[in-house]
């Protein structure tokens, strides 16, 4: 080859599909090696669809009893959503079982569902992060203003500009206008579907999901996710976890679903495998307390 000529660039590998994934799903929980596996999930666009107005998302209701089914055993199941998303807006609007752990705005809040409430750690901000973060506020709006369809979402570390409802050219030039409010402002910027959000913190999905897993001591990961930046989450993870990327566009995922309906599906899936594995040994024979003939301690 020339030494002007570019090398032809590697073809892009296309991620395994549905079938493939409900297998290796199959085959993670049935190896107790690997247990016990945390099923962290991304939650707009991959658990609820995506819909015009944040306020509007729930997650499909096939997969809010998949995931009480997954909550149930926790000896081989960890349930996280790992979302960009306040931990609080996510506990108002997820649906989530008691004891899911909520890691919010891109990784910089953890929060852990209980069963009356959520346990969290307050997100504190410097002078200079406060101070950076009022700012945004005030440019994001200018951004905004007088534009048909653009709005501005306002998060404890971020701004975010909203477009879904905005014609094509009004949308794209409201997204320019904030990348470049990003760059000046911003500790991390990012460009979503149809957002831009700009952040004073650092933080990323894949160093907080590396964290969590760490904790529990898990001994695989099942990672679901649709947008950009999920795939800080799903280079983090290793060859033995599994990578889903819910929806088209490229994507480090190994595994791909069409949408959230899909997803559900497997994670029913998931769930029936999961009832059906042994109990833990300590609780064969043990009297089920719930039960009202259960003899008294
Ligand atoms: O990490 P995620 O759980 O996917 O959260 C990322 C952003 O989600 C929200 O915006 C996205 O969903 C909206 C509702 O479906 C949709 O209108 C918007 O176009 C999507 O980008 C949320 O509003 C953002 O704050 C999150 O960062």
């Amino acid at each position: 080859m020339a030494p002007d000529e570019t090398p032809p660039a590697p073809a892009a590998v296309e991620p395994a599909g549905t079938d493939d994934l409900r297998a290796a799903l199959r085959g993670l929980v049935a190896d107790p090696a690997r247990r016990p596996v945390l099923v962290a999930l991304d939650f707009d666009g991959t658990l609820a669809p995506l819909q015009d107005d944040p306020e509007a998302s729930r997650v499909l209701p096939e997969a809010v009893e998949a995931l009480r089914g997954l909550a149930a055993r926790p000896d081989l199941v960890r349930l996280a959503l790992v979302s960009g998303r306040p931990a609080a807006d996510l506990h108002r609007l997820a649906d989530v079982p008691p004891g899911t752990v909520l890691i919010g705005s891109h990784g910089a809040e953890r929060a852990r569902v209980a069963e009356h409430g959520l346990d969290r750690d307050v997100l504190t901000l410097t002078d200079d992060q406060a101070d950076r973060l009022a700012r945004l506020g005030g440019e994001m709006q200018q951004v905004a203003r007088g534009r048909d369809g653009v709005w501005v979402e306002t998060k404890p570390a971020a701004v975010v500009v909203h477009t879904r409802m905005a014609d094509a050219a009004t949308g794209e030039a409201a997204e320019q206008e904030a990348l470049g409010v990003g760059a000046h402002l911003g500790s991390v910027t990012l460009h979503g579907k149809k957002v831009v959000e700009v952040s004073v913190l650092e933080a990323d999905k894949g160093a907080a999901l590396v964290a969590l897993r760490t904790e529990l001591g898990a001994g695989a990961v099942v990672c679901a996710g649709d947008d950009v930046t999920d795939e800080d989450a799903f280079r983090a993870l290793g060859a033995g976890d599994l990578t889903v990327k819910v929806g088209e566009g490229t994507t480090a995922a190994g595994y791909r679903v069409p949408d959230p309906e899909a997803l559900a599906g497997l994670l029913a899936g998931l769930a029936a495998d999961v009832a059906a594995a042994a109990p833990p040994p300590h609780a064969a024979g043990e009297a089920d307390p719930a039960r009202e003939d259960a003899p008294r301690a």
